[in-house]
């Protein structure tokens, strides 16, 4: 298989299942990190290699190394693996996903930022999402009728603060997530909720037309809750850990035992909490949001330009918010197409850069 962005945390544990299960790596697309990719090359020997900067090529021990965006599209064309994992962060993650699907993969997705953007114009039944909500809903669902579908949250590295704080939180601040270890910025988009958002866009283009929502849980035990009409809910636990998701996504038909059982009487109690306006502003344009999804494609424009001034210290942190809220009533045309997503994507960049 092809491992987009394997040198990430989703990468590494894609990693850790192949080899668990024997799989045969052909290609691995590394960022930056070009130690680490040296040591997964030495442990899984790619035929091929992509790296993101042609400064770093001579570092990279392999006689096959390319660099840059256009030869990851060019390898997933040229090879023979039938599965692409896209655990790529960003925008950057899109074309790679259509790619893969034009040349008829399998694309097991943590990309999230694909569906966001451009979810409408994706076929999802090549796709085998890599996000532990989904694959909680995807676990729960039956040949039964459904009345709402719910998400959990863990409420991210501020829901406990002083809210009044908030504005001059730092990046550093944001890097504390309670229960997962992931990549910075989807640890930043679980403190303003922004992953949330994304996570229920994901589950429409997923699922299709229906309820959505999410809550807080805040031990991220539980992943996923499914209300039947007939007034069962049933919930999916696990501990917090990506392998499991990872496994299903590689193999639907999977077997194995991956994770150790929850332990109940360890856990000894759960706590649910509301998703407020208050501390999560973004949530304001949640349901407008859902009834209009193609509009993903503004607010993950908007929310990566804005995490690149935050990072940049041009704003404060509740100002992520406010510059994708003000963008997603600025545009408010929906993409007919791809190209549209693509030309979009470039507009609203552009505006909230010199906001
Ligand atoms: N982490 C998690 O548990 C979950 C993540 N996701 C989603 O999965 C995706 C990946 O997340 P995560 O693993 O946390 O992110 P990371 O930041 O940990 O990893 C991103 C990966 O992309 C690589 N990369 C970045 N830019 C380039 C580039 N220009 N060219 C080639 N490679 C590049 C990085 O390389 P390098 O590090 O070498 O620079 C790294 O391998 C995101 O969309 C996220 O929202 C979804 C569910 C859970
Ligand atoms: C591991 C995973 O699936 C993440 O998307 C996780 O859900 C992020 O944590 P939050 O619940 O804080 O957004
Ligand atoms: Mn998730």
């Amino acid at each position: 298989m092809i491992v987009l962005g394997s040198t990430g945390s989703i990468g590494v544990n894609t990693l850790e299942v192949a080899k668990k299960f024997s799989i045969d790596i052909e290609v691995l697309v590394a960022g930056n990190n070009i130690e680490l990719l040296n040591k997964q090359i030495q442990e899984h020997n790619p035929k091929t290699v992509v790296i993101a900067n042609k400064d770093d090529l001579f570092k990279v021990k392999h006689p096959n190394v390319l660099c840059g965006e256009e030869a990851i599209l060019k390898i997933i064309e040229d090879s023979k693996s039938d599965l692409v994992v896209n655990a790529l962060v960003g925008f950057l993650g899109l074309r790679p996903t259509l790619t893969a699907l034009k040349c008829n993969k399998r694309v097991a997705l943590a990309n999230k930022e694909s569906l966001v953007a451009c979810g409408a114009f994706i076929d999802t039944a090549k796709i085998q999402p890599i996000d532990s909500e989904h694959f909680g809903l995807w676990y729960l669902l039956q040949n039964r009728p459904v009345e709402k579908m719910i998400i959990t949250a863990s409420g991210g590295a501020f829901r406990d603060w002083d809210i009044k704080k908030l504005q001059r939180a730092t990046l550093a601040d944001t890097q504390k997530h309670p229960n997962w270890s992931m990549g910075q910025k989807i640890t930043i988009d679980s403190a303003t909720m922004v992953n949330k958002m994304f996570e229920l866009l994901e589950a429409r283009w997923l699922f299709g037309e229906g309820k959505y929502d999410a809550i807080i849980e805040t031990k991220s035990l539980i992943h996923a809750l499914i209300d039947f009409k007939d007034g069962s809910t049933t919930a999916h636990f696990a501990d917090a850990n990506m392998q499991l998701p990872i496994a299903f996504a590689l193999d639907s038909k999977m077997q194995e035992n991956i994770l150790s059982h929850v332990d109940l009487l360890k856990v000894g109690s759960l706590e649910f909490r509301e998703i407020t306006v208050e501390r999560y502003p973004v949530w304001e344009i949640k349901e407008e949001l859902l009834q209009n999804p193609s509009r993903g494609v503004v607010v993950n424009a908007a929310n990566e330009v804005a995490i690149e001034k935050f990072i940049a210290k041009e704003i404060g942190f509740m100002d992520i918010a406010k510059n994708i809220i003000k963008a997603y009533e600025k545009f408010d045309a929906q993409p007919k197409n791809v190209d549209d997503v693509f030309a979009i994507d470039k507009e609203v960049r552009n505006f909230v850069r010199v906001e």
